[in-house]
This record gives structure tokens, C-alpha cells and sequence, in this order.
């Protein structure tokens, strides 16, 4: 597609020049206000199987021009939904090493220093995430919102392959590792709306959770995050850093964010 960027003439303001939905209705992220909250008893926890990976197997690590991601097996998948979503990948937001703050959706107008989504696809209805990428129930995006605080041993476990994939379009395999080790230990406290990819093409495809509990990252992780990759190629003269890959808070609207728990 269309190339686009987080800052400058190809930044979020012009995405919907090339990509229409970026400009429509449903847009991800937003500001998870307090006075927007209704409290759904309805609202189960989630639960996820098969996150608990071997180090025989080998995930993708790769940086796609626009984030750090990791390929994900579709044996791992979300079972306590309406149709079961099946794991695609994983990739995060961040801040810059100058501003730490780069979570995509922010509560109560707290943005925090980055952010992480699992991105899975419904695999009842769709038999690949290219058919489900633009199907109002075809993905659902699981969100943790990341502090700076204690090392975590297993954020650790990809992050030390990160000068694999300085240059855009590089991949490197790595060992298998508990994905669930980087959720929340509880999955019952959640945010819950329908919203969009927060990238280009923006399709408002997406069941969002945000998780109410965060995901802590030393300081010195934070950093090699923030400042290891570039969203220009090898092979360009030009290094262009990879940092504040994070889309702004888009319009509510008349959408109900919903909440599992009581604040
Ligand atoms: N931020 S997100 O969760 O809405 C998101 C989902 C997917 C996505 C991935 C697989 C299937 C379907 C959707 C891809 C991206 C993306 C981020 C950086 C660069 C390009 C694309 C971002
Ligand atoms: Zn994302």
C-alpha cells in the first residue's frame, strides 16, 4: 500500500487521503474516560489457550517498517468469545527515548509508555486473517498498556534480538516462550469497545479488550525498545529512527466503552 508515517506530510492527518476508513467512524485508540465506562456483568474473563509456547518452536521477530512484531502460532487462541479468534501476531507502540509516553489508548487521558497487541482473527468464520482483516466481526486485538518500572525477564526473551531487526524488513527466528507471561495476571479486569486497526487501512474491524492492569518494563528495556530500530531499509543512506509509532486518540462518538469491572 499507499506508504505512510506517524509524523510529517504522510502522518495520521493525511492517512484517509489513501485509506477512507482512517477518516470514518469507529476509529482506534481512544481516551478510556471514567464518565464513558458502563459496567457489563456480562462481560466474562478472558481466557487463552495455548500461549504457553516451547522454546523448539521458533516465532518471526520483525520490524515492519512502522513496529517490532512477532508471528504468532494459530493454535493460540482467545476461547471466550462468541467465535473463537485465533492468534496472527504481536507488536508493539512506543514513545521515544526523549518522551517515554506512546500507548495508543490512553484512561483518563493517561497515555502510558507503550503498548502491546495481540492480534488474533475470527477463525470460525474466516479462513485466513486476510478475509477477516475488514470484516466487522473478524479481529480482536487484546491491549496491554506498559509502565516503566521492574525488568521483565520475559519481555527479555525477544527484546535481546532486537539488533537482528534494526532495518526495516528484517526478521530474525527466535525460541518459543510464554506469550500469557506478558498479560496482565488478571484477564477479568478489562475495557471492551468496537474500534479499528490503529494503522493504515483503519478498517473498523476490531473487538478491542484493553486490560485494566499494566505490563511493567525496565527503564534500560524501554529504552532499547525505543531506540534500536529504524523504519528505513539496510540498504538506504538514510536512517529514519523507528520511535512514537503511536496513532492519536481518536473520537468516541455515540460508542459505549465497556467495563468487566467496578472502578
Ligand atoms: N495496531 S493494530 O493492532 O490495529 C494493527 C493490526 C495489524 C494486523 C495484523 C495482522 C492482521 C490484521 C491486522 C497490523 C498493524 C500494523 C502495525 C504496524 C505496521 C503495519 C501494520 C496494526
Ligand atoms: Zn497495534
Amino acid at each position: 500500500g499507499y506508504k505512510w508515517t506517524y509524523s510529517g506530510p504522510d502522518g495520521e492527518h493525511h492517512w484517509s487521503k489513501h485509506y477512507p476508513y482512517c477518516g470514518g467512524a469507529f476509529q482506534s485508540p481512544i481516551d478510556i474516560k471514567s464518565e464513558l465506562l458502563r459496567f457489563d456483568p456480562t462481560l466474562r474473563p478472558i481466557e487463552v489457550q495455548n500461549y504457553n509456547l516451547s522454546p523448539d518452536e521458533q516465532l518471526t521477530l520483525g520490524n515492519n517498517g512502522h513496529a517490532l512484531q512477532i508471528s504468532l502460532p494459530s493454535k493460540m487462541h482467545i476461547s471466550s468469545l462468541r467465535y473463537r479468534y485465533s492468534a496472527a501476531q504481536l507488536h508493539f507502540h512506543w514513545g521515544s527515548s526523549s518522551r517515554i509516553a506512546g500507548s495508543e489508548h490512553m484512561v483518563n487521558s493517561k497515555q502510558y509508555a507503550a503498548e502491546m497487541h495481540v492480534v488474533h482473527y475470527n477463525s470460525d468464520k474466516y479462513p485466513n486473517i486476510s478475509s477477516a482483516v475488514d470484516k466487522s466481526d473478524g479481529l480482536a486485538v487484546l491491549g496491554v498498556l506498559i509502565e516503566v518500572g521492574e525488568f521483565n525477564p520475559t519481555f527479555e526473551q525477544f527484546l535481546r534480538f532486537i539488533n537482528g531487526i534494526k532495518y526495516r524488513d528484517q526478521k530474525v527466528q527466535v525460541p518459543g516462550f510464554n506469550i500469557r507471561a506478558l498479560l496482565p495476571a488478571r484477564l477479568d479486569e478489562y475495557y471492551r469497545y468496537d474500534g479499528s486497526l490503529t494503522t493504515p487501512p483503519c478498517y473498523p474491524s476490531v473487538l478491542w479488550t484493553v486490560f485494566r492492569n499494566t505490563m511493567t518494563v525496565s527503564q534500560k528495556q524501554f529504552n532499547a525498545l525505543a531506540t534500536a530500530l529504524y523504519s528505513s531499509s539496510a540498504q538506504e543512506s538514510a536512517t529514519i529512527p523507528l520511535h512514537s509509532n503511536y496513532r492519536k486518540a481518536q473520537l468516541v462518538d455515540s460508542r459505549i466503552v465497556l467495563a468487566s469491572f467496578k472502578e
